[in-house]
């Protein structure tokens, strides 16, 4: 237990994972090359947290994540996932755990989507009755009815996803593990599937351990950051405190209601570009510093503004300062 009350449903101790790559070097000789994906890495995560998994292209995501699931066997450490050991016991942990891999389906694509429901709740052994009702609040909440009956092959990116996540939950799962749950949707289906994401959290206390290289899954979905370098953990904590900590700046943008020229006065702000003949303008702040508010107070005593947005800086750029500002 790492608070009082609040049960681990996940406890990572020196996990690590080596791959050997073995290369040809001439026609007889062969080279063998370790490579370290996951650098004994340890952590805990408690029932009920919302925790994001972030890093760059190969730090070592996914291979903790099939660790985690008991799809990968560690080469040292140990994960207990549900209080279970997720290679020996991963048909019981079936049962606590949902899974959804962005890039890879857990639907039959030549069955109709309601019949994948079907199969899963026998796999599962869900009683009759139950999982029906839990597919139609599935079905309801993520806007599934009018594409249940088309097979998974003929569905768009978004209604797959969704078909995903409902497959992963169909079993009420105490934990939901998501690689990259929202690449390649659109800005409106990505809401959606974190609305409901959060929603189910808040009903069900259902723990969420996701990897993204979206900012936005972070900010609306997760109150806890651990960021992966090199198969190495660098963070551990809040997004505002990673981003205070690598002092990444925020930007705010605004519309002006006539052309302007360059705001470059604004205290606090570094002018990072206009367009429009600077109907557009686009100023950097530091959120230690100064806040998006005091930022719009200054420019609108300046000249009249009509919209304004609030960029984040992204999840590479963070990761990219918190590695360079990291002592190796
Ligand atoms: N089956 C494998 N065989 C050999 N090397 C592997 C294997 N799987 C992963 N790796 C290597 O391990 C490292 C970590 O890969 P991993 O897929 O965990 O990264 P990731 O953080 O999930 O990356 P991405 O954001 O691109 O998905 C990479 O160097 C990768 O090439």
């Amino acid at each position: 237990m790492s608070e009082q009350g609040a049960r681990d449903v996940l406890t990572v101790r020196d996990l690590r994972r080596e791959f050997v790559l073995r290369q040809s070097a001439g026609r007889v000789r062969r080279t063998k090359r370790v490579v370290t994906a996951v650098d004994d890495i340890s952590f805990t995560i408690t029932a009920g947290e919302a925790v994001g998994y972030i890093g760059a292209n190969g730090a070592g995501k996914s291979t903790t994540i099939k660790m985690l699931s008991g799809i990968l066997v560690p080469t040292s450490g140990t994960v207990r996932t549900c209080g279970l050991d997720p290679v020996r016991q991963r048909r019981e942990l079936a049962r606590h755990i949902g899974v959804v891999f962005g890039q890879r389906s857990q639907l039959w694509w030549d069955l109709p989507l309601v019949e994948s429901f079907r199969v899963l709740a026998a796999i599962h052994g869900l009683p009759d009755g139950a999982w029906q009702t839990r597919r139609d609040e599935l079905v309801d909440r993520l806007e599934m009815a009018d594409f249940l009956a088309q097979p998974v092959r003929q569905l768009s990116l978004g209604q797959r996803m969704r078909g995903e996540v409902a497959a992963a939950l169909l079993h009420s799962p105490e934990l939901v593990v998501l690689d990259e749950p929202t690449i390649g949707l659109d800005v409106l289906s990505k809401e959606r599937l974190r609305a409901f994401l959060r929603a189910e959290r808040a009903e069900h206390g259902t723990t969420l351990l996701l990897t993204t290289h979206d900012m936005g899954d972070i900010e609306r979905l997760c109150d806890r950051v651990l960021v992966v370098d090199h198969g190495r953990l660098a963070y551990d904590g809040t997004l505002p405190g990673l981003v205070t900590r690598v002092g990444a700046d925020r930007v705010l943008v605004v519309d002006l209601v006539e052309p302007w020229p360059d705001l470059v006065d604004v205290p606090g702000t570094r002018h990072v570009g206009s367009q429009g003949d600077g109907l557009r303008q686009r100023l950097a702040f530091a959120p230690e510093t100064t806040t998006a508010a005091t930022v719009l107070a200054a420019v609108s005593e300046r000249v009249e503004v009509r919209d304004l947005a609030v960029e984040e800086p992204d999840i590479e750029d963070v990761v990219r300062r918190l590695y360079l500002s990291a002592p190796r």
